[in-house]
């Protein structure tokens, strides 16, 4: 599995791998520069064809660093025109990327960076590398650098100049996904050794165009880097995790129990009840208030349907351990009996999905649904819900380096259980700290997924697959991509009704 790094965490790799002596930081932003170059020239083919105009500008770091690499290279290499700006004094520059400027002096001039380094539009370069910050970004970007970063935006529209960003588009924070301030959209960015997480979280798919790692011969050796536990990325799950045993009965892939609202309320929980028996419940059972059986009754067949009064009824349900998984807030309603069913089911420490409702009817008292919630429980929040549950951690996610994988670690801690934070950049985390993000964007994106119900279908896939036996944060994160999965195949015009239908097909794709 790809991890996602932060700022720290490459800069412990690198360290690492300096320390030992296999390496040194020259050689390192030598493989980098020449990477880029090679993603450019894989990327777009037919620039090879004939020599080009390329501007780069190149920062007060060692991202700038690897601007006069690639600069070098172009031109040595490729016979390309180069227009090299600095920002910042050279005499300043770490020794890594000031060994590399005093080789590009010998090539070609190294200007002073101004409000003039993309040229002008009668003579528009054929590309433009932001090599000015990476890594290293501290604040937004300013002054000149920054004015040349918004129009770059006009000279990708107007004139067709690529864009490609040296490790990654300058003020867009690393860390967390968010512009700082001046971030341009580029076409590629080409990274280094791993993807960082500002590629994947928030705003950051949308700035850096296509994303390619390149591989600048650091080890990927599963060591965690740095204090934090790593972070990665959600892939897609295996045949053998998701394959039933040829000998199994029904009774071996669990018995999944989903609450449903009552007259008129009941649509969310069958929706989440058909996913649950669609990934491969052996049994799901709708557990249904008397006044609402009718209702369901006539919309279901596979399905099996229990008149549910009250709470009390459900304590008595649930002496039967064979329903070892339960899914409750798709529909529940936020009345005293939908809460009374939650705090009912909570202490008997039965794997429990909780989703919407079950959520929601905690704001203004989320300790008390902390107080209740244990490991194997999962939260399934969008970002409202969350800010209900969470509200000072949903409201620092706008503070400078704390990112949407900070906050669902510290939810995740908080709650005691599994939380997962619904969005494009999913992100999943355990109490332990593990953490997952699943990406719906760039050749994953889905955008036909927000839509009414699709919610319920993930919690519906959750529970299917922990009554299946997948402990609690592995269910999340293989539900987070067999949705989005199944939206791909589906494609525009979808309806959350057409997820749990098209699921066979994405599993047999898979070979389960
Ligand atoms: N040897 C290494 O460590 C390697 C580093 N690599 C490159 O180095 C980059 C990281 O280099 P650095 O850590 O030097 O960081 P950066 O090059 O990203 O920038 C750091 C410099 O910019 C200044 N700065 C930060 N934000 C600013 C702002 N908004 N306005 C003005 N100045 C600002 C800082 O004070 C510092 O001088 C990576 O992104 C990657 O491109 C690669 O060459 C691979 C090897
Ligand atoms: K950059």
């Amino acid at each position: 599995m790809a991890e996602l790094l932060s700022a720290a965490q490459m800069r412990a790799i690198e360290a690492a791998a300096i320390g030992t002596g296999t390496v040194t930081g020259l050689e390192l932003m030598e493989r980098a520069g020449r990477g880029v170059v090679d993603a450019v020239l894989a990327r777009w083919p037919a620039l090879a064809d004939e020599p080009r105009r390329a501007v780069v500008l190149c920062g007060p770091g060692n991202n700038g660093g690897d601007g006069f690499v690639i600069a070098r290279l172009l031109v040595q290499e490729h016979g390309w025109q180069v227009d090299l700006s600095l920002l910042g004094d050279p005499g300043r520059l770490p020794p890594d990327a000031a060994a590399n400027h005093t080789r590009w002096c010998g090539i070609g001039p190294c200007h002073p960076l101004t409000d003039r380094s993309l040229g002008t539009v009668d003579a528009p370069p054929d590309l433009v590398f932001d090599a000015l910050f990476g890594t290293g970004l501290a604040r937004g970007v300013d002054g000149d650098a920054g004015f040349l970063l918004g129009n770059l935006e006009m000279l990708r529209a107007d004139f067709g100049v690529r864009c490609v960003a040296v490790d990654i588009p300058s003020g867009l924070c690393s860390d967390t996904g968010r512009d700082l301030g001046n971030c341009p959209a580029v076409d590629l960015t080409v990274s280094f050794h791993a993807e960082k997480r500002g590629h994947r979280l928030s705003e950051g798919p949308g700035f850096c165009g296509h994303v390619t790692v390149a591989d600048i011969g650091l080890p990927h050796d599963g060591r965690s880097h740095g204090s934090a536990a790593p972070v990665w990325l959600a892939e897609a799950p295996t045949a053998e995790l998701l394959a039933k045993s040829p000998a199994g009965h029904k009774y071996d892939h669990g018995h999944a129990l989903v609450m449903t609202g009552g007259p008129g309320h009941t649509g969310a929980a069958r929706l989440a009840a058909r996913a649950a028996l669609r990934v491969g419940a052996g049994l799901v059972t709708l557990a249904v208030p008397p006044e609402a059986q009718a209702e369901v009754a006539g919309q279901i067949t596979a399905l099996m349907m229990l008149p549910l009064r009250d709470a009390d009824a459900l304590t008595d349900l649930l002496w039967d351990t064979r329903l070892n998984a339960l899914c409750l807030g798709p529909g529940l309603g936020l009345d005293a009996r939908a809460r009374s069913l939650v705090e009912a089911v909570l202490p008997l420490r039965r794997a429990a999905v909780l989703d919407a409702d079950a959520l929601s009817l905690f704001r203004g008292d989320p300790a008390a649904l902390f107080d209740l919630l244990h490991p194997d429980c999962v939260l399934t929040p969008h970002g409202g819900e969350f800010a209900r549950l969470f509200p000072d951690l949903a409201g620092k996610m706008d503070a400078p380096g704390y990112s949407r994988i900070d906050a669902v670690r510290d939810a995740a801690r908080r709650a005691g259980c599994v939380v997962l934070l619904k969005g494009p950049d999913t992100v999943i985390a355990t109490p332990g700290g593990d953490c997952a993000v699943h990406s719906a964007r760039y050749d994953r994106a889905a955008p036909w997924l927000a839509t009414a119900g699709a919610g319920d279908v993930l919690a519906g896939l959750i529970c299917g697959l922990i009554a299946r036996g997948l402990p609690a944060a592995a269910a999340a994160e293989t539900a987070a991509w067999l949705h989005v999965e199944t939206a791909l195949a589906i494609g525009p015009g979808l309806i959350a009704e057409d997820l749990p239908e098209a699921l066979p097909a994405v599993l047999a794709a898979i070979g389960a």
